[in-house]
C-alpha cells in the first residue's frame, strides 16, 4: 500500500501555488516578450524530461496494439511532437513494435484568458476513422475541463476501442468540473500560463518555456 502511494505521488507532479517560478534573466526569452512576462514556471528541459517519462509510461501501458496519436489544436502541437518523438524512438527499441498513426482536431473556447459558453470544434468530421481504435489524446492543458469533457463525448459517438487522455498540464482551480485525464505532466497553480504553445490570444506559442503571464501582456495583447 505504501509503495503504490509512493509511485501515486512520483507521478502526480505537482508545482505548488508558493512556487516562484524562476527569473527570465535566466532564460533565452524572445526579446519581443521580455516585459509581458513574470516568471518562467516550466522551463523547457524540465517539459522534454518529464514528456519522455509520459511517452515511456504511456507505450508500456498502451503498447502492443496501434495507437491513434490526436493531437487537440492549437496548444497542443508542441507536447504533441515532442511526445511522439519519444514514443517513436522507445518504439525502435522494443522488440514488439507498434505503428503509430496520427490525427488533428481542432477545439476552440478561450478568449483573452476566459472560458467562452461554448467550446467551438473545427475539423471534427473525420472521427469516425477512429471507430474500433486505441486512441490517444494529447493536449496541452485541461483547466475547467469542458474541452476535454466536449471531445470525449464527440469520439464516444464513434466507439473508438480505448479511449486515453494524456495532457502536459491540469490547472488546480476553483473553475475545474474535476475532470482529470489519466496521464498528467505537471499539476499547475491557478495562474494563466504560456509558451510551449500555450496562447493568449495567439501569442506566446512562439516561447520555448512555460512562463506567467504578467498585467502588461494581458494588456497588450486584449482583445
Ligand atoms: O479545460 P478548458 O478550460 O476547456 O481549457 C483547456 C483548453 O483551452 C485551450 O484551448 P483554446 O481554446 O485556448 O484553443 P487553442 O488550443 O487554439 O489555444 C487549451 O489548448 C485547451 O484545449
Ligand atoms: O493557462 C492557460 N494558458 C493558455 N491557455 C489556456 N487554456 C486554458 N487555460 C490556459
Amino acid at each position: 500500500m505504501l509503495k503504490l502511494m509512493t509511485r501515486i505521488l512520483l507521478w502526480n507532479f505537482k508545482i505548488p501555488d508558493d512556487e516562484k517560478g524562476h527569473d527570465l534573466n535566466l532564460f533565452c526569452v524572445p526579446k519581443h516578450y521580455e516585459e509581458d512576462l513574470d516568471r518562467v514556471i516550466i522551463p523547457h528541459g524540465l517539459i522534454m524530461d518529464r514528456t519522455e517519462r509520459l511517452a515511456r509510461n504511456i507505450v508500456q501501458d498502451m503498447g502492443g496494439c496501434h495507437i491513434v496519436a490526436l493531437c487537440v489544436l492549437k496548444g497542443g502541437y508542441t507536447f504533441f511532437a515532442d511526445l511522439l518523438d519519444y514514443m517513436k524512438a522507445l518504439n525502435q527499441n522494443i522488440d514488439k513494435s507498434v505503428p503509430l498513426t496520427v490525427d488533428f482536431i481542432r477545439l476552440k473556447s478561450y478568449c483573452d484568458d476566459q472560458s467562452l459558453v461554448d467550446v467551438k470544434v473545427m475539423g471534427g468530421d473525420e472521427l469516425s476513422a477512429l471507430t474500433g481504435k486505441n486512441v490517444l489524446i494529447v493536449e496541452d492543458i485541461v483547466e475547467t475541463g469542458r474541452t476535454m469533457q466536449t471531445l470525449l463525448s464527440l469520439l464516444n459517438k464513434h466507439n473508438p476501442k480505448i479511449v486515453k487522455v494524456v495532457s502536459l498540464l491540469v490547472k488546480r482551480t476553483q473553475k475545474s468540473s474535476g475532470y482529470r485525464p489519466d496521464y498528467i505532466g505537471f499539476e499547475v497553480p491557478d495562474k494563466f500560463l504560456v509558451g510551449y504553445a500555450l496562447d493568449y490570444n495567439e501569442y506566446f506559442r512562439d516561447l520555448s518555456h512555460i512562463c506567467i503571464l504578467n498585467e502588461n501582456g494581458r494588456e497588450k495583447y486584449k482583445k
